[in-house]
């Protein structure tokens, strides 16, 4: 932990405040913050000031100039922090995950067989990165072509998992704030050491003027793991953007949930689907851990109900129980077909040869879809 003492210090050096916390290394979590004695609910345990943080407005003129206008914030901060090679945040650069942490865990570095085989929200958010990594990588390496492109994704991959969202707060900055919310990101030291709960234990994380600062809502016992929340995302996000599930133990992830649109939209008529889509209704349904989203309930309605009736209780007119039953038939079929294709997945994933990426990250998307199928089957035995 010598290294994690020493960027202590240095982060203490800088301003940052540390009450009573420190990195704590924990099994499948890698680093993680410990408490290091009991908190009562309110305590802050950290404060980082604007002036400790990494944003678009520390990157020097020199390296902003040498890319094109429009390059993202996440490829500033990541080429800023490759060609970064001096002492000033050495000690934070020796605590940051190594290449092979990301290479076990991240999907955008996996085997292209094991992506295939991503669920349906993982693979967009992957073709989503792939499509934004590519476009900063042009840029990148335009600019630079002695850098290599497994360092740069090392960077960028940095910045996508261990960034905080960030406006600056400095009124010299604020006619320069970025358009995209993508780009409104700072690295905060110390503070990238919290991991991340769904449960609404997990420590408030406020902005100011000030900067950062991290408070519990509850108690904290000594020895516990202290958490932030990351928002509030399906396990298929975490997997993408962060490279880690939440695990059914310990309360799961309480925003977990799986899209159903493939299943549910060919049900329609093209004349239903102006419809829905007239009545904004059209796509964007759910399954969490408790329902169907209200978006299904009602799409599902439009199978089982004359139009003008479909019309009465989305106006609010009618009531949602009376058809209820009718809707559940409909639901079942949809939550049976997503069921067996769930199992053809799992059967092509075991059929993979033992040689396709790794065996830790053919147990993760194993995981991820035994907690879909676990979905859906607590779905069909509420109906
Ligand atoms: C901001 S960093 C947190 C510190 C990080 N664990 C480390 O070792 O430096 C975010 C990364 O931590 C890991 N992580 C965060 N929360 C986690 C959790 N609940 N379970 C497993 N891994 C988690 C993921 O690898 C994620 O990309």
């Amino acid at each position: 932990m010598e290294i994690h003492e020493k960027f202590t210090e240095w982060a203490v050096e800088k301003g940052v405040k540390i009450n009573g916390i420190r990195p704590h290394r924990f099994e499948g979590r890698g680093l993680g913050i410990i408490a290091g004695r009991d908190f009562k609910a309110g305590e802050t345990l950290l404060t980082v000031p604007l002036t400790a943080l990494r944003t678009v407005y520390t990157v020097s003129k020199s390296l902003t100039r040498s890319l094109p206008k429009t390059t993202t914030v996440h490829c500033l901060l990541a080429t800023d922090l490759l060609l970064d090679t001096s002492s000033t945040r050495a000690p934070w650069h020796a605590v940051l995950p190594s290449p092979s942490d990301f290479k076990t865990s991240m999907p955008l570095l996996w085997d292209p067989a094991l992506q295939s085989l991503l669920p349906t929200t993982a693979h967009k958010l992957l073709l989503n990165q792939q499509r934004k990594l590519k476009l900063d990588w042009a840029a990148v390496s335009a600019a630079f072509p002695n850098i290599k492109y497994e360092d740069y994704v090392y960077r960028w991959l940095l910045i996508n998992t261990r960034t905080f969202y960030f406006l600056s707060p400095l009124p010299a900055h604020q006619k320069l704030h970025p358009k995209n919310r993508d780009d409104c990101m700072a690295q905060s030291p110390f503070s990238d050491y919290f991991n991340h709960t769904s449960s609404p234990s997990a420590c408030n994380v406020s902005f100011s003027s000030s900067g950062y600062t991290i408070t519990t809502p509850a108690r904290i016992k000594k020895g516990e793991e202290v958490y932030i929340s990351y928002g509030n995302h399906s396990n298929d996000f975490l997997l993408t953007e962060y490279g880690f599930i939440l695990p059914e133990t310990g309360g799961g992830n309480q925003w977990d949930e799986i899209p159903l649109d493939a299943f549910i939209l060919p049900l329609f008529s093209a004349k239903q689907k102006e419809r829905l889509e007239e009545r904004r209704f059209l796509g964007k349904y759910n399954l969490d851990r408790k329902e169907v989203c209200y978006r299904t309930q009602v799409a599902l309605r439009m199978l089982v109900l004359p139009m003008r009736k479909w019309e009465r209780f989305v106006d609010g007119l009618e009531d949602m129980e009376d058809e209820q039953g009718a809707v559940n038939r409909v639901l079942g079929k949809v939550l049976k077909s997503l069921k067996r294709e769930v199992k053809g997945k799992m059967e092509e994933l075991e059929g993979l040869k033992e040689d396709v990426g790794m065996k830790c990250q053919r147990d993760m998307l194993r995981r991820r879809w035994m907690q879909i199928e676990a979905l859906i089957q607590a779905a069909l035995d509420r109906i």
